[in-house]
């Protein structure tokens, strides 16, 4: 029989104000992730454990690798290209023009190289904000953004499924994980519907990955856990609980992606708190230790 036991390790201490979009790289072993207040992005090297950064003028809330090299990132509400060897960053296109008070949050890139990412309204506190004030988009490969739909509180974590056919969105004031139908080759999102609605002590749902089985990870906000839920049957798989209450989000990574890396924030944090959760904001790596008994 196999049993499996989970091992939790901070492998960077607090640095992030409030950490997010952990994006493994393969090309070069390391987990980039933004710090979104202040305005950073950071590169992690797994094997020298070295950090690289980049400072941008504007929050950063997510980035993305770039097929032609480089990265992708929204900033402020600009989706923008970053050449991390000049430290430059290029618009390619601006969002919200009207919300000055706005900004990107999450976004990830489809399997057509569309870029998908929502805004929100600044917080004044975490979670607390003005309502209503957000936007799905998208940045198509020729550089032309498509909105999908407004009202939203605050755009957060979102993938897609395996087969390409359902995206996989969370508003995290709606404590909902939805489900849209999706259609890779127009980039069109159809039918939305709940797919799991938060329990109470799961708090605030934000950051999303999708695992090699189809099933869906959520980083649960003052929840200090990750979730893994079946979007098929609406049901909870199982809870990794880490030493930090604000977890934002998570993704895959390591060798054959066989470890999942949480990011977390420190920002909200009272100096009680953060005596119990001396790592919050810190870079958070999940591994799965199979255990073979024979007998
Ligand atoms: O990490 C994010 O996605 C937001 O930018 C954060 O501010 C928190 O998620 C939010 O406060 C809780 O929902
Ligand atoms: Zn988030």
């Amino acid at each position: 029989m196999t049993m499996s036991a989970i091992k939790i390790e901070c492998v960077l201490p607090g640095n992030c104000r409030l950490g997010e979009s952990p994006v493994w790289e393969e090309a070069s072993n390391s987990l980039l992730f933004v710090d979104i207040p202040a305005k950073r992005v950071c590169r992690w090297d797994s094997l020298s454990q070295r950090v690289q950064q980049m400072t941008v003028d504007a929050p950063v809330s997510s980035v993305a690798l770039r097929q032609s090299g480089g990265y992708v990132a929204t900033i402020g509400t600009k989706f923008c290209a970053l050449n991390w060897e000049d430290q430059s960053a290029i618009v390619l296109a601006t969002v919200d023009k009207d919300k000055k008070n706005n900004r990107f949050n999450d976004g990830k890139v489809d399997p057509a190289g569309r870029y998908f990412a929502g805004t929100m309204a600044e917080e004044t506190a975490p979670a607390v904000l003005e309502r209503h004030q957000g936007s799905l988009y998208s940045l198509f490969p020729d550089h032309h953004v498509e909105k999908y739909f407004d009202q939203v509180d605050i755009s957060n974590g979102l993938d897609w499924s395996l087969d390409h056919k359902i995206f996989y969105y969370i508003d995290s004031l709606s404590y909902s994980v939805d489900a849209f139908d999706y259609d890779l080759q127009t980039g069109k999102i159809s039918n939305r519907r709940s797919v799991y609605k938060l329990e109470k002590e799961e708090q605030i749902p934000d950051g999303m990955c999708i695992d090699a089985e189809g099933k869906l990870w959520v980083a649960c906000y003052n929840g200090g856990r990750v979730i893994r839920l079946d979007p098929q049957t609406g049901k909870r798989l199982q809870t990794v609980k880490l030493p930090v209450d604000k977890t934002t989000s998570c993704c895959f990574g390591g060798k054959d992606y066989s470890e999942m890396y949480v990011t977390c924030a420190r920002d909200g944090i009272d100096p009680e708190g953060l005596l119990r959760q001396p790592e919050a904001g810190g870079i958070f790596k999940v591994i799965w230790q199979f255990l073979f008994l024979y007998g």
